[in-house]
């Protein structure tokens, strides 16, 4: 049995303008142990597929599903109360930007103990020694010390460190990271992916990466979809995906890659789009 099987996942949203289809029946499978990357540009429904899977989409939204199953058991059907279990615990997520992630008026230790309280049985003492714990396996120096901080006295960084932490505070079999690097320094990115591979590896739990960056994909991924204004364009091995993309949409986001230039302008999708038909 997979960790999470979706299947024809569709969703629409009710806007001013009228209905607006963000995802139209996309299948996404991840198993325990396995990273899975959902890549493509701006606007191709990444978020808003997994944001439906943790049930975190406004009332505007519709969500349909053929399967929706996390550990076998049915996400499409549970009461509010069983669906808190689950998410935030079982599954967890973390999004791009930690600073505005973290309550800026309550200390990252405060805001750890909290996320605890929630999901564990941890009581006083207990709870402040899982927190300086889990910051020092995020990497954060002087873990005893730092719990004192709030987080705009944190770099970027650290905030999406301590973010990490929370995530995986309660041991999630599932961690759903959406663009976690994006909003970070490039010396930063990478070691906040090999943060979260490190991590992933050590626990065996399943990890979605959400990015538009192939560089990503490649540091990380074990499997790839590939999606475009909300429709799977193809779904591959990372290295078949790299050494033998199928799909003319793939083809063009890999060409736009720098090392893949030959001329004096990068190629753009756009350049690609009218010729591979989508
Ligand atoms: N609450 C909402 N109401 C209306 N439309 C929405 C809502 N949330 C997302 N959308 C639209 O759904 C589409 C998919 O959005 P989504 O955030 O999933 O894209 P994405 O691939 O994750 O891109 P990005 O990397 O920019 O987040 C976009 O066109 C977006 O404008």
């Amino acid at each position: 049995m997979s960790l999470l099987e979706i299947r024809n996942l569709k969703v629409e949203f009710d806007t001013a303008k009228g209905p607006f289809k963000a995802l139209d029946g996309v299948d996404y499978t991840v198993d325990a142990g396995e990273v899975l990357a959902i890549v493509g540009e701006s606007g191709s429904g990444k978020s808003v597929a997994m944001l439906a899977t943790m049930g975190l989409l406004p009332d505007t939204a519709t969500i349909t599903a053929d399967k929706m199953d996390f550990e076998g058991l049915d996400l499409r059907t549970l009461s509010a109360k069983a669906r808190r279990k689950v998410i935030g615990k079982d599954i967890s997520m973390i999004f791009q930007e930690p600073i505005a992630s973290l309550n800026p008026c309550f200390t990252v230790g405060f805001q750890l103990g909290e996320t605890l309280k929630v999901h564990t049985d941890l009581k006083g003492k207990q709870i402040k020694d899982r927190i300086v714990e889990l910051m020092t396996s995020v990497g954060i120096p002087d873990p005893g010390g730092r719990l004192n901080a709030f987080p705009h006295q944190m770099s970027g960084g650290q905030c999406q460190r301590v973010m990490i932490a929370m995530a995986i505070a309660c041991e999630p079999k599932l961690l759903i990271a959406d663009e976690p690097t994006t909003a970070l320094d490039v010396t930063i990115q990478k070691q906040i992916l090999d943060l979260l591979v490190q991590l992933q590896q050590d626990s065996g739990m399943g990890l979605i990466m959400i990015t538009h960056d192939m560089g990503v994909v490649a540091e990380t991924a074990d499997r790839v979809i590939v999606q475009y204004k909300g429709r799977k364009m193809e779904e591959a091995g990372v290295l078949d995906l790299f050494e033998n993309p199928q799909n003319p949409y793939t083809k063009a986001l890999l060409s736009a890659l720098p090392e893949n230039a030959t001329g004096d302008r990068l190629p753009t999708v756009s350049d690609y789009a009218e010729a591979g038909g989508f």
